[in-house]
């Protein structure tokens, strides 16, 4: 086990209350164990695939599946016909909580798109009418499309705006909307990856506030009734509960939504509906997530002109 930085365990004092349970998360980022692949499929299952899979949990989506054994499905031919998305089972938890949406969906606005797993996520469970998967980062549009485009999902709009940008243009114009927000990544380090300067409060700090900048932009996106997913791949406190704090404080026609089938991963930070999968658990990296719904404000149908104007066609010369 490599030693830990003097940071990691002041963040697991600050989450666990219990040694055990420091020890424990200490442990899951120092000496990380391989995780169990998931896959979303995009296209029907192969009905002649003997792939073996792991036992469904009771709330995962019927069209992920956790594989057993030592799978490489991105390697698999499959993969490249586009019949899955890899993808690791903490987005799955984050994107779970859309089950709890039982409305059907017209529009769904992806903010922090790039590479695409919740964009197919979305498109997969929710089935929306119209799905608007943004990027702000110019060169990160390009997997997104390639993504897109291998799984199916033609009908997609990429756009490649900053999210004020949106806000300014698609008022109230969706029924759904993601951020999938840009964090300081502390789960990398649960896959074996190095995330120089993650536990640093000025990264923190940093995340946190473009976390509510985008937030902000976010909200005025949704239009009444609508629903707004939060989520992270970071587990320091400042970027999660305490800007779901902030944004319900300073948005009140949001509330937290909560999530009944997710409720054994409730967050023991707040006693807001936020949930938490922790490293520790063994079933992906670690993920924060949190539905809100918006209980006032108005409706306006998407801005056509807008969209013709600025999206990127799904077309091999995008790629
Ligand atoms: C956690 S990743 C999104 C992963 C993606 N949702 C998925 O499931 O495949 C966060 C994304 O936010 C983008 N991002 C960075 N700064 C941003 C900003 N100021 N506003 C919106 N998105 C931003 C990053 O380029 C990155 O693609």
């Amino acid at each position: 086990m490599s030693e830990p930085s003097k940071s990691l365990p002041k963040l697991a004092a600050r989450l666990f209350a219990e040694t055990g349970d420091r020890a424990a998360f200490i442990q899951s980022l120092t000496a990380p164990q391989p995780l169990a692949p998931s896959i979303l499929w995009t296209r029907p299952k192969p009905p002649d695939l003997d792939w073996p899979t792991l036992p469904s949990l009771s709330w995962q989506p019927s069209q992920v599946d956790r594989l057993a054994g030592d799978h490489r499905p991105g390697q698999h031919p499959l993969h490249e016909q586009g019949y899955y998305y890899c993808l690791d089972f903490s987005s799955v938890f984050a994107v779970s909580l859309l089950q709890a949406i039982a409305e059907p969906i017209e529009v769904a606005i992806d903010l922090c798109a790039a590479p695409g797993g919740k964009s197919l996520c979305t498109w997969v469970m929710q089935t929306p009418q119209r799905l608007l998967c943004n990027e702000v980062i110019r060169k990160r549009v390009k997997i997104l499309i390639a993504n897109l485009k291998r799984c199916g999902a033609m009908e997609a709009i990429v756009l490649n705006q900053d999210p004020a940008v949106l806000a300014e243009h698609l008022p109230y114009s969706a029924q759904l909307v993601l951020v999938d927000a840009p964090c300081s990544g502390q789960s990398l380090l649960a896959k074996g990856q190095e995330v120089p300067g993650c536990f640093h409060k000025v990264t923190i700090n940093r995340n946190a506030n473009r976390q509510k900048r985008i937030l902000a932009n976010a909200a005025q996106l949704v239009q009444a009734n609508g629903y707004l997913l939060y989520s992270t791949c970071t587990y320091a406190p400042q970027e999660n509960e305490q800007v779901c704090q902030w944004f319900l404080k300073r948005f009140p026609d949001f509330q937290a939504v909560p999530v009944k089938a997710m409720a054994a991963f409730q967050s023991h930070l707040t006693p807001s509906p936020c949930y938490r999968l922790w490293p520790q658990s063994g079933l992906g990296a670690g993920a924060f997530a949190m539905l809100l719904q918006r209980q006032q404000g108005s409706r306006q149908p998407l801005n056509e002109d807008f969209l013709a104007q600025s999206q990127f066609k799904l077309h091999p010369k995008n790629l």
